[in-house]
């Protein structure tokens, strides 16, 4: 396939992750999980940061659970016909390998000390209350990727609590995981939690992936 072309599959072929440049896979036989770092420059994650720092709002989740402090972070929508967010999303498409028409809008996601989102799968429970609001149209999440924008001071990892694996924030890093476990089922092995802050403000953006194209 030309790099210049977008994707057209509709669903992420690992070799293919696998294969860009110092693309590591995290050990797990439960999990596919890469990692590159410096997917995006200081310069492109500064610009980010700024858009997202014009535009936030609280964060919610789907199928509420009781828990008021379950994800305390804010989260801001970014503009997907901002030329800038546009090319960023091309990259990600061309790094998962996915036609950008099965991607949501990037969101941006803001912590300052003490915020965090507790362990949760990024899939949407199919048995869950929310399910039809949220998977009706598009299907559930397939691929996340998502990007840290800074290092905060400290604190702000990602931990993956079913397979032991904590990823440190750093610029411009990049996470890729698949959803789905080796039968194409929600794989609670994805599990992960992104651990409080506790000095700085740490941003991220997240792309998440659908089974049909979003609409
Ligand atoms: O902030 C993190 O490290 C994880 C974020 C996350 O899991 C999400 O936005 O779904
Ligand atoms: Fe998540």
């Amino acid at each position: 396939m030309s790099p210049d072309l977008p994707p057209t599959a509709s669903d992420a072929d690992p070799a293919r992750i696998a294969a860009h440049p110092r693309v590591q896979r995290v050990p797990s036989r439960d999990l596919m999980l890469f990692i590159q770092r410096d997917f995006l420059s200081p310069t492109e994650c500064a610009a980010l940061i700024d858009r997202i720092e014009l535009r936030r709002r609280p964060s919610t989740i789907a199928d509420a659970n009781g828990d008021d402090v379950f994800r305390t972070s804010e989260t801001c929508d970014l503009d997907m016909s901002d030329p800038f967010v546009a090319q960023i999303d091309a990259r990600l498409a061309a790094f998962a390998g996915i036609d950008p028409a099965y991607g949501e809008p990037i969101q941006g996601q803001r912590y300052t000390v003490g915020q965090e989102f507790k362990a949760h799968t990024d899939f949407f429970d199919p048995h869950g209350a929310d399910f039809p609001r949220y998977c009706s149209v598009s299907g559930n999440r397939t691929w996340t990727l998502m990007i840290y924008l800074n290092q905060p001071g400290a604190g702000g990892a990602t931990r993956f609590v079913k397979i032991g694996k904590t990823v440190q924030p750093e610029t411009g890093k990049l996470l890729a995981w698949n959803n789905r476990n080796d039968t194409g089922r929600c794989n609670d092995a994805s599990m992960h939690h992104g651990m409080k802050v506790r000095s700085g403000v740490k941003h991220i953006i997240t792309k998440w992936y659908r089974e049909r194209p979003w609409g």
